[in-house]
């Protein structure tokens, strides 16, 4: 297979409707065996286009646009065209639209999906690199991780800032990680680059099941040792914690994770963007001092020691 090929091997039907179609109508496409369903704003790209703004890791705050355009491939162009039909009769179709069925060129997604992940460059010589990527020349500390469920690849300012923390301690002036909690693991991706950086003992935690799976994979693919598991993992007192989440839940988790801080220890906070800097301080102030160490992209790093 070539990456665009001229064969048509599935068929789009595309449909207009309004934002309080768009949950039924997406149902109904895969109840009629539709391969995918892609749902985007029909304006894009005009003087009408809408931003849906989500912060990273929460879903948007709404299922579509005012106008979205709802593609769903099929496999032959009967079935598209079987599925227009079926559609134009259900109530839930008022005030939408058929845009028409098109051929879609074959194309191997494995390779185009592929090419979208290039090797993440932490510090000049840690990087993040996919599975299906040679290791730079340059990387003398690497993780080999792949895009999946959980969140974090090491593009993300809050993932990126965290990584440069870390390998930060393995630097002259760095100090032992020791024992390492990662609270909100996702990929797992701090804690394993913890387990590179010397830490002991690793844990890594996450409310969403997915993650944690994640999490134990992308350990045995970096053949790293950690604990991968629920929050209610977290046991006791840790050298280091690491809590890449959203300024909101960690406002909420601030007595939960000071309390497993050891005495000496450091706290490694992200996912604040720098205008909630003073509301996190404030939060944590009964226990420790956050200082803003790290900002890139409007996003910020705050870090404190347990005294
Ligand atoms: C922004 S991702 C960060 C993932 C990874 N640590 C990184 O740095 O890229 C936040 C993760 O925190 C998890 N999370 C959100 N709220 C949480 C909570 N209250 N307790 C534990 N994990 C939580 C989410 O499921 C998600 O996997």
């Amino acid at each position: 297979m070539s990456i665009l090929s001229e064969t048509p091997a599935l068929f789009e039907l595309g449909l207009l409707c309004p934002e309080a179609r768009i949950e039924p109508v997406s149902d109904a496409l895969q109840a009629l065996d539709a391969l995918s369903v892609s749902v985007e704003d029909a304006d894009a790209r005009t003087g009408a286009e809408q931003a849906l703004f989500g912060e990273p890791g929460l879903p948007p705050p709404r299922a579509g646009w005012q106008r979205s355009r709802v593609c769903a491939l099929f496999s032959t162009e009967a079935a598209a065209r079987q599925a227009q039909q079926l559609l134009g009769v259900q109530d839930f179709f008022a005030g939408c639209q058929p845009l028409g069925i098109t051929p879609v060129a074959e194309q191997d997604w494995v390779r185009l999906t592929q090419a979208q992940f290039a090797p993440v460059e932490i510090t000049a010589q840690f990087w993040i690199v996919p599975s299906w990527h040679a290791l730079p020349a340059q990387a003398v500390h690497s993780l080999r991780l792949d895009p999946g469920l959980a969140f974090g690849t090491g593009t993300h300012p809050s993932t990126r800032m965290c990584l440069r923390w870390i390998a930060g301690q393995g630097a002259p002036e760095g100090q032992p990680l020791g024992r390492v909690l990662d609270y909100g693991c996702g990929s797992g991706i701090l804690a394993l680059a913890a387990a590179k950086f010397g830490a002991r003992d690793v844990d890594a935690v996450d409310i969403d099941p997915a993650a944690v799976q994640a999490t134990a994979r992308n350990a045995q693919a970096n053949a790293v040792q950690l604990h991968a598991g629920l929050p209610e993992q977290a046991r006791g007192e840790y050298q280091t914690v690491l809590a890449n989440i959203l300024a909101t839940p960690l406002r909420v988790l601030a007595p939960l994770l000071c309390g497993h801080l050891a005495p000496g220890g450091r706290l490694v906070l992200a996912g604040i963007l720098e205008r909630q800097a003073q509301v996190l301080k404030q939060a944590y102030a009964p226990w420790l001092a956050l200082t803003v160490t790290d900002a890139e992209d409007g996003w910020i790093l705050m870090t404190a020691r347990r005294h």
